[in-house]
């Protein structure tokens, strides 16, 4: 890191007489001859090398005075020599800079090749030389680039799909596709397609259907998939395929009736919150906010309002901040893509414009349902308001939507890097200067164990509402009847594993801890419990956000990039065996219920393909095949990680957040690190629907409930 105050030397990537040039209006073309014959940092680069080798040609050696750049890479060029007037020329001063070259999405290919070839070739006398590879002469980059081996990526995604097209069938096979070209980095898109367009469309032409249009459907099916996850097919390959667009219309007289039938079964309270939205809807619209705990009803409130407002031919759309609650919902989605919000900045930017099909279609929408609204930032909220502002041009609060937003506030907060509790709370919804325009509706009676303990259940919401524990610190006595004193693994697991359960009975109970470490030992601990031969994925880690040069890549050696396992990335060393229990940890497809959280169990493992299984939900029992995919990492540290890795961690223990939303039959609380966030023990506590389902570890017999009371 000795570089720091090096200064930085942007370098140019562009194609032959691609160099970028300033005009004015009407001296175009004089300025594109201009633009020709000025030398770039590249340009000159190449003619810095060919000079050498005319020099050593004709004279036989080099002259002092000459810039001698043999076997020096371009992005080397100024920790050597400095850039003037259009040339390389020897440095005058002691100063020395580091060169990075421009960032290239790998979406543009033959600059993206070209990068690869700079990043990997010296001595280049022009850009015939770098298309030159063991002295045959390629048209295009990408087809040296390969040639020379340095697209291997190509290669890789290329052997995947071999992989997964043996576990054979096509639905999976597109979806694993779709996740490919997402998290991978393909420059070939279409050369895949028609390499595997037979398996791709193997299910249609089961059915008999001609080619053409089997390839065509198959085609449309990418296109849907993409368009669900908020990304356009043709960002990787636009085809001349017909476009079928889905048979999704709505059937108005079913919507209705069954709003009316399920309106008829609600209680008062329920009625209520469906009585101020149709309200809302009649006055040109209005913020609710539905407050319930966990069971009482509040995905059974939307679904009824849903039906009800399509059958009056009315469009909604319902959001969740997390995966996994997007896909109870009916074609669910994620707030962060619906709404194209930029992660990157904390959700303060989107990237919809306002002239887009993306920006008509939300300008049309009358309501959205926002569910697990308190795990959303307050800057995603503010954004999206932002957005209806300004795709309706109406100034009054989402532009006059209806806006019904609905969770539990007694649970986990949003997650900040290394922020400490008041950005926690700062940081929340509640804090934002839309939330006293919500209307507050609340939802008491538990819908989902109405003949549960009534002790037990006063005693949860007790937790969640800070009632519980030493005032200050919240420290509490586990109850004696939840205290395990024995190995919490053997006590959880141990008999299911030994007896060989069926995974539906081991998918239903799980170890939670505060902490992500606690976690990942706990997980080694059981995969050695599990039986069968153990095999070992190791990722390729690399420091990459294409903007490094050499130097930087060279400062975080590989073995201490594979040390990081931050959470929300595989480990570099990923054990699994058979019967495994996972989690995923990227939504690849929500439509489909592939979620970050959602968890799987592993039924084959191949080299670059895990072929797993839904383990509940409506897809249960259902395959689906994972591939390994680029992971991004850059919270926290000066560099972006690059893992290549199947986006999998094992799953018989997680952190409490990530088990929001999921319940299971038993649980163990694993505290030899105490809890430390807001609504982190309501959440433990109420994963499962009884008492007897919990058993708690903790050295000292104690807990700590956190509740930030005036979040509540
Ligand atoms: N009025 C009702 N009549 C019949 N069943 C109901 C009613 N309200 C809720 N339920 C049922 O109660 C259970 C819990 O309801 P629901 O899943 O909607 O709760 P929730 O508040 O969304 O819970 P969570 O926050 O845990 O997701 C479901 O099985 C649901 O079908």
């Amino acid at each position: 890191m000795s570089d720091r105050s090096t200064p930085v030397m942007q370098l140019k990537v562009h194609l032959k007489n691609a160099q970028g040039v300033v005009y004015k209006e009407g001296e175009e073309k004089d300025a594109a001859e201009r633009g020709q014959l000025r030398e770039t940092t590249l340009t000159a680069w190449f003619a810095a090398n060919k000079r050498c080798y005319d020099e050593l040609e004709s004279a036989g050696m080099i002259p002092e005075d000459v810039v001698d750049c043999r076997g020096i890479y371009y992005v080397e060029m100024p920790e050597h020599f400095q850039f003037t007037k259009g040339k390389w020329t020897l440095r005058k001063n002691a100063t020395r800079s580091i060169g990075r070259m421009h960032f290239v999405s790998p979406r543009d290919q033959k600059r993206f090749a070209l990068r690869v070839m700079l990043l990997n070739v010296t001595d280049a006398k022009s850009y015939e030389d770098l298309q030159t590879v063991g002295g045959v002469f390629y048209e295009k980059f990408v087809d040296a680039a390969k040639a020379a081996g340095y697209l291997t990526e190509d290669i890789f995604y290329e052997k995947s799909l071999e992989e997964a097209a043996s576990f054979h069938s096509a639905p999976q096979l597109r979806g694993f596709f779709v996740t490919l070209l997402m998290f991978g980095e393909i420059h070939n898109a279409e050369e895949l397609w028609y390499r595997f367009v037979d398996d791709f469309s193997e299910d249609f032409l089961y059915k008999h259907l001609p080619k053409e249009k089997a390839e065509a459907l198959a085609y449309n099916d990418l296109i849907d998939r993409m368009n669900a996850m908020g990304e356009k097919l043709d960002k990787w390959m636009s085809l001349g395929y017909e476009r079928i667009i889905p048979d999704d219309v709505i059937d108005f007289d079913y919507c209705s009736k069954e709003g009316d039938r399920m309106r008829s079964t609600l209680v008062a309270e329920q009625e209520e919150v469906v009585k101020a939205v149709l309200d809302a809807v009649k006055s040109g619209g209005g913020l609710i906010y539905v407050d319930g705990p966990g069971g009482s009803g509040k995905t059974y409130v939307y679904l009824t309002l849903i039906n009800i407002l399509q059958g009056m031919h009315l469009k909604v759309i319902p959001i969740a901040w997390i995966g996994i609650a997007a896909s109870l919902l009916p074609h669910g989605r994620t707030v962060a893509s619906f709404f194209h919000l930029n992660i990157k900045d904390g959700c303060k930017t989107s990237t919809i414009h306002l002239q887009s099909a993306e920006a008509k279609y939300l300008a049309e929408l009358d309501v959205v349902f926002w569910d697990e609204a308190p795990m959303s930032p307050k800057s995603s909220l503010e954004t999206v308001d932002q957005l209806f502002r300004d795709v309706t041009k109406i100034d009054k609060p989402f532009g006059g939507k209806v806006i019904i937003l609905g969770g539990d506030f007694r649970q986990c907060l949003p997650v900040v890097d290394r922020k400490g509790t008041d950005e926690q709370i700062s940081n929340s919804i509640k804090r934002s200067h839309l939330w006293p325009l919500f209307q507050v509706y609340h939802l008491k009676t538990n819908m989902r164990a109405q003949n549960a303990d009534e002790e037990w259940k006063s005693f949860l919401l007790g937790v969640g509402d800070g009632l519980k524990g030493e005032e200050g610190t919240g420290v509490m006595e586990v109850p004696e009847d939840l205290r395990c004193d024995g190995d919490l693994a053997e006590e959880i697991f141990g008999s299911l594993l030994r007896n060989g359960s069926n995974v539906s009975e081991i998918s239903k109970v799980a170890i939670l801890s505060p902490t992500n470490q606690q976690a990942l030992q706990m997980n080694q601990k059981v995969m050695e419990m599990v039986p069968g031969e153990m095999k070992t994925y190791f990722s390729v880690d690399e420091v990459g956000d294409n903007q490094n040069s050499h130097s930087d890549a060279a400062n975080f050696p590989t073995e201490f990039l594979n040390k990081m396992t931050p959470s929300g990335l595989p480990p570099h060393k990923l054990e699994l065996k058979v019967g495994a229990l996972v989690m995923l940890l990227r939504n690849l497809e929500v439509r489909n219920g592939l979620c970050n959280g959602t968890r799987l169990v592993v039924r084959e493992m191949g080299e670059r393909v895990l072929r797993c299984a839904f383990i509940s939900g409506p897809n249960e029992g259902g395959d689906v095949l994972i591939p390994r995919i680029k992971l991004l990492f850059d919270s926290g540290i000066p560099f972006v990680l690059q893992r290549r890795q199947f986006p999998v961690r094992p799953a018989f223990a997680m952190t409490i957040n990530k088990a929001q939303g999921q319940t299971f039959d038993r649980i163990g609380l694993l505290l030899d690190a105490p809890i430390f966030a807001h609504g982190q023990l309501y959440v433990a506590l109420t994963r499962t629907r009884t008492k007897d389902g919990i058993r708690v570890w903790a050295p000292e017999k104690v807990m700590h409930n956190i509740v930030y009371k005036n979040i509540l």
